[in-house]
C-alpha cells in the first residue's frame, strides 16, 4: 500500500465532480472513472468537466482518468460510487475485477430499482461486501456549492472507525467538514426520502403555494420521514441532525436542487416525460417515490406526502387535485 489512501470515484456527473474536487484538496492521485470519452479528453486538455460544474479547474497530474471502471477500481482501496441509483446495476455489469478487501463508499442517494435495496444493503447483499467495509456519504450538500467552496457539512456513516476516519480526513478541507455516524441505514433512507419531499416542495411551488405552505409541508415531511425510518430500522437517532433534517431542508428549499426543479415543472403542468427531457440532470426522487411507496406497502407507515407524489408521478393523478386532498391530511 502507498503512503496515501488510494481513492477511485465512479461517475462523471455533478456529485462525482464535486467529490473529486474535495479529494484533490488532500490527495496527490485520484482515479476517476466516467463513461463519457469526450468529457474525459476535455478534462485532460482543458482541465474542466465540460458537462458538470464546469467552473471547477483540476490539476490533471492529480487525476488518473479512465473510461474503464475496472482500471479505476483496481487502482483503489477506497471506491466512491456517485452515479444515479437507476444506472448502478448496469455500470456494475462491466466489472470483472474483485471488490474484495476494498472499502465501498456510496455517495448515491437512492434505492437500487432492481433489488429495492438502499445502496449499502445492495453492495452487502449482491456483492458480499462486509458491513465493516461499507460507508455512506450524505448530508446537506449541493455539488454547486462545493464548486463555489461554500462551507458545507457532510455526514460519513460507517461502522468501522478506522475507515470512517480515513475517508473523513480525505474529504475534509477549509470548506468541507465531515461528521461521523454509525447509522448507515437511517441516513441512507433519510437521503432517499428527502428527495421525494423535495419533489413535493417543487410541485407545491409550481402549483402556486407559497412559503407558508412550504414550511408546513417540511414540518410534516420530517415527521413522516421519522415514522418511515423507525419502521425500517429502529435505533436511537436524532432526526433533527443534519443528515436527516438538514438534508431535507437544503433539498426542499435550494434552487440548486434537481428534485425541487423537477417537482416545480410538474406543478407548472409539464408531464413527467417532458420534465425529465427538459432537465439535463437526474432527479433521484422520481425513482425513490416508486421504491419507497412499494416498500411501504410492507411497512405500513403513514406517508401521505410520499403517496401524493407517487400518485402524481406514476398514476397520472392531477397535481392540483392531489395537492388539494393532501392539504386535508397535513397539520
Ligand atoms: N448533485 C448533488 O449535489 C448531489 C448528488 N447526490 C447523489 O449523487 C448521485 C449522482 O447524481 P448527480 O451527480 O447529481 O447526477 P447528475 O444529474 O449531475 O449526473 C448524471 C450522471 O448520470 C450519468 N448517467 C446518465 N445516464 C446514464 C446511463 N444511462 N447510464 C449510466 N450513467 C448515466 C451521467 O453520466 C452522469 O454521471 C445521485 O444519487 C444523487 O442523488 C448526492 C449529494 C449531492
Ligand atoms: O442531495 C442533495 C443535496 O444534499 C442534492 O439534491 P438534488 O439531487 O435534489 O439536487
Amino acid at each position: 500500500m502507498s503512503d496515501y489512501p488510494k481513492f477511485a470515484v465512479i461517475g462523471g456527473g455533478s456529485w462525482a465532480t464535486a467529490i473529486v474536487k474535495m479529494l484533490s484538496e488532500n490527495l496527490p492521485k485520484i482515479a476517476w472513472y466516467m463513461r463519457n470519452d469526450t468529457a474525459l479528453e476535455e478534462i485532460k486538455v482543458n482541465f474542466h468537466n465540460p458537462n458538470y460544474l464546469s467552473s471547477v479547474e483540476f490539476d490533471v497530474d492529480q487525476l488518473y482518468l479512465t473510461n474503464d471502471i475496472n482500471k479505476a477500481i483496481s487502482y483503489a482501496d477506497y471506491v466512491i460510487f456517485a452515479i444515479p441509483s437507476a444506472f448502478l446495476s448496469k455500470e456494475m455489469e462491466k466489472l470483472y475485477v474483485s471488490l474484495e478487501g476494498k472499502v465501498i463508499i456510496s455517495a448515491i442517494k437512492g434505492i437500487i430499482p432492481e433489488t429495492s435495496l438502499i445502496v449499502g444493503e445492495h453492495f452487502h447483499t449482491v456483492y458480499g461486501i462486509p458491513y465493516d467495509n461499507i460507508a455512506v456519504i450524505t448530508g446537506p450538500c449541493h455539488a454547486e456549492e462545493v464548486a463555489l467552496e461554500r462551507l458545507s457539512y457532510l455526514t460519513l456513516a460507517c461502522r468501522n472507525e478506522e475507515h470512517a476516519k480515513t475517508v473523513a480526513d480525505c474529504l475534509s478541507s477549509h470548506y468541507i467538514k465531515v461528521k461521523e455516524t454509525d447509522d448507515i441505514v437511517g441516513t441512507e433512507y433519510a437521503a432517499v426520502l428527502k428527495n421525494i419531499y423535495a419533489i413535493a416542495c417543487g410541485m407545491a411551488h409550481g402549483l402556486g403555494y407559497g412559503d407558508n405552505f412550504q414550511a408546513l409541508l417540511m414540518s410534516n415531511a420530517i415527521r413522516e420521514m421519522k415514522k418511515f425510518i423507525k419502521k425500517v430500522h429502529r435505533m436511537k437517532r436524532n432526526i433533527n441532525n443534519s443528515a436527516y433534517l438538514g438534508d431535507l431542508l437544503v433539498t426542499g428549499y435550494s434552487l440548486f436542487s434537481r428534485n425541487r426543479m423537477f417537482g416545480n415543472m410538474i406543478g407548472k403542468g409539464y408531464t413527467v416525460k417532458s420534465a425529465q427531457m427538459e432537465m439535463s440532470m437526474i432527479a433521484e426522487g422520481y425513482y425513490a417515490a416508486k421504491s419507497a411507496y412499494e416498500l411501504n406497502q410492507k411497512y405500513g407507515a403513514k406517508t401521505p406526502i410520499i403517496n401524493a407524489v407517487y400518485d402524481i408521478l406514476y398514476n397520472g393523478k392531477d397535481p392540483k387535485k392531489t395537492f388539494r386532498k393532501l392539504t386535508e391530511k397535513l397539520d
